[in-house]
């Protein structure tokens, strides 16, 4: 399990978030939602090692992860998908899935079959140009890239954003999976609510950089949730 506590962070002299908790449990997903600029990719980024964080405490399975760098945080098994997807645009589909190795010792550095069950798409295209798919196939193979490393963790910030809707419920079926995989700890940052309000087993609205609002599917009421993430 991964969980986040009272996490702070600022950029320069201004602090972005102001204590945020939350935990991530295997084999579930959990949705952080709020509007534009409330701090969730910041969140991400803290716990990929993207950006330092000023105070707080992020452990899995009850280890610290003591200000990790993104190359230790992907060797202890925390996988992000960043938001705009961040795809290699002159390097071929192949070698985009092949970066997803620099984690891992030589002896894995193969990509694993099942990433192309999930993602049939990838396979015909191994060897276009990432910048000649269009925004869903990049999103899928942002997702598959991160897989690569077999993370015990999954950050996946806004995948449905500018992405056509057959896609989006490709990609809501494929985070299903991995999540019915029971392994892997999906946090999901989407301001889609529909997608992530039937995808989510347990929800975090964050307003101003702190958490307003958190509970389990189930026990969270939709209005209200949907009146902290709507402006
Ligand atoms: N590198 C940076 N330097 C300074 N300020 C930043 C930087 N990155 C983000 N910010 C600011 O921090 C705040 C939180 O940004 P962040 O991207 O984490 O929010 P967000 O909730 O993910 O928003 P969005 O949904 O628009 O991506 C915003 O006010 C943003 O302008």
């Amino acid at each position: 399990m991964l969980s986040v506590e009272n996490l702070t962070l600022k950029y320069g002299q201004s602090q972005i978030l102001h204590g945020i908790s939350l935990t991530a449990e295997p084999g579930k997903v959990t949705a952080v939602t709020g509007t534009n600029g409330v701090g969730k990719t910041s969140l991400l980024k803290a716990i990929a090692g993207r950006h330092p964080y000023s105070g707080g405490t992020i452990t899995l399975d009850g280890k610290p992860l003591n200000h990790l760098s993104a190359f230790q945080a992907g060797r202890a098994g925390i996988a992000y998908v960043p938001q705009g997807r961040e795809v290699f645009p002159l390097m071929t589909v192949q070698e985009n899935l092949e970066t997803g190795f620099a984690c891992l010792p030589r002896s894995e550095h193969t990509v694993p079959p099942h990433i192309f069950d999930l993602f049939p798409i990838l396979k015909d295209f191994l060897h276009r140009r990432g910048g000649d798919l269009s925004g869903g196939q990049q999103q899928q193979l942002a997702i598959a890239r991160a897989l690569i490393s077999k993370p015990r963790v999954l950050l996946l910030d806004e995948p449905t954003e500018g992405i056509q809707p057959n896609i989006i419920q490709q990609i809501g079926r494929v985070i299903a999976q991995l999540r019915d995989q029971g392994d892997m700890a999906i946090i999901l940052v989407e301001q889609y609510f529909d997608f992530m309000w039937d995808l989510a087993d347990s929800f975090v609205a964050v307003q101003r950089g702190a958490v307003s609002l958190a509970g389990r599917a189930g026990e969270i009421d939709r209005e209200d949730l949907l009146a902290r993430v709507s402006i």
